[in-house]
């Protein structure tokens, strides 16, 4: 199978769909440079029982696809989380109430799946995050071989030098599960987060919804009934005519990487008081002489540019492919 060749990444995606969610996932399954080797799920933009249901419903026409269910707290095993049903619709998708899906989950949970791939294949395999980071701190507490053994970790997260979408200072998938977030950016992994500093140039407009609409292509169709709500949502909260595309973005970065610069340094989150979740990237370039808890943490990359209108084209492509 083509998807064997060399040269092709293989992928698991950590997601919470979502509507843009759904969209890089589909993304992914029509891009020959990466192999889907499962699906992981969590809360964020739905609660987790939901988010792996609509996985579940995503990728029915994959069955070789497995999904693994994720945690339904966080970290600190806190029970009070931010959902954004109305960001997604109350189901998640829209707000379109499919029928239940007919797949289930693997009998193995996310972290622990996560924990497997990365054994089976070192070095080999990226997780694309597009939710809390629960799911990859739980898989580095539980395997201290993991950060090394996992290929990339990138990740849809943080609002690097600028305001955030939950509130001012944090960016929703951070302020989801700080305590998470801080554990995977201090890992050691290799790890490239995309920010809304970055995705926040990614609009998919009017027009660029209509041209979906026109295209008989089966994912172009899908998405487009789901886009609604969260155009919907946008035109409220932003005064756009258009939507951001975070989790595309994302994807796209593990994709085709040459589509997007990135700068380099530790990060640190903040995971309490009235900044909860802000994200800082410190860029080693003066040497302090306190030692502090940023003192000799690991280097991550952090996307500072993206070439936006090369990244909304090729998702329209194979969208409507
Ligand atoms: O305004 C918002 N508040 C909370 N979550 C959002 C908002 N817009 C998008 N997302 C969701 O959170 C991630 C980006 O921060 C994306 O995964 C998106 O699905």
């Amino acid at each position: 199978m083509a998807a064997a060749a060399a040269g092709v990444k293989k992928i698991i995606i950590d997601t919470d769909p979502g509507i843009d969610d759904a969209m890089a996932i589909f993304l992914a399954l029509r891009s020959p440079e990466v192999e889907v080797i499962g699906l992981t799920t969590i809360y964020g933009n739905v609660y987790t029982t939901l988010a792996t249901r609509n996985a579940l419903h995503l990728v029915a026409d994959r069955i070789d696809i497995p999904v693994a269910e994720g945690s339904h707290v966080s970290i600190t095993k806190g029970t009070r989380l931010s959902v954004v049903d109305f960001v997604h619709g109350a189901d998640g998708l829209g707000n379109q109430n499919f029928p239940p899906p007919e797949g289930k989950p693997i009998d193995m949970s996310a972290p622990d799946f996560l924990i497997e791939q990365a054994n089976l294949y070192p070095g080999k395999v990226t997780v694309v995050a597009l939710g809390p980071l629960t799911n990859i701190a739980l898989a580095i507490q539980q395997d201290p071989s993991f950060a090394k053994n996992i290929g990339q970790i990138v990740l849809l997260g943080g609002a690097f030098a600028v305001n955030g979408n939950t509130n001012p200072a944090a960016e929703a998938n951070i302020f989801g599960d700080p305590d998470a977030a801080d554990i995977v950016f201090t890992s050691g992994a290799d790890i490239l987060a995309v920010g809304i500093n970055v995705t926040h140039q990614v609009v998919l407009t009017d027009a660029d919804r209509d041209k979906l609409a026109s295209s008989t292509g089966k994912f172009a169709q899908f998405m487009c009934k789901i886009l609604g709500v969260y155009f919907d949502y946008h035109r409220e909260a932003y005064s756009t005519k258009g939507v951001y595309l975070h989790d595309p973005t994302a994807m796209i970065a593990a994709i085709k990487p040459s589509l997007v610069t990135c700068t380099e340094g530790a990060v640190r989150v903040q995971t309490n008081g009235i900044t909860k979740g802000l994200t800082l990237l410190y860029n080693k370039q003066k040497r302090f002489a306190e030692i502090t808890e940023w003192t000799d943490q690991p280097s991550v990359k952090v996307a500072v540019t993206v070439d936006a209108p090369a990244v909304v084209k090729l998702v329209m492509e194979r969208l409507m492919d």
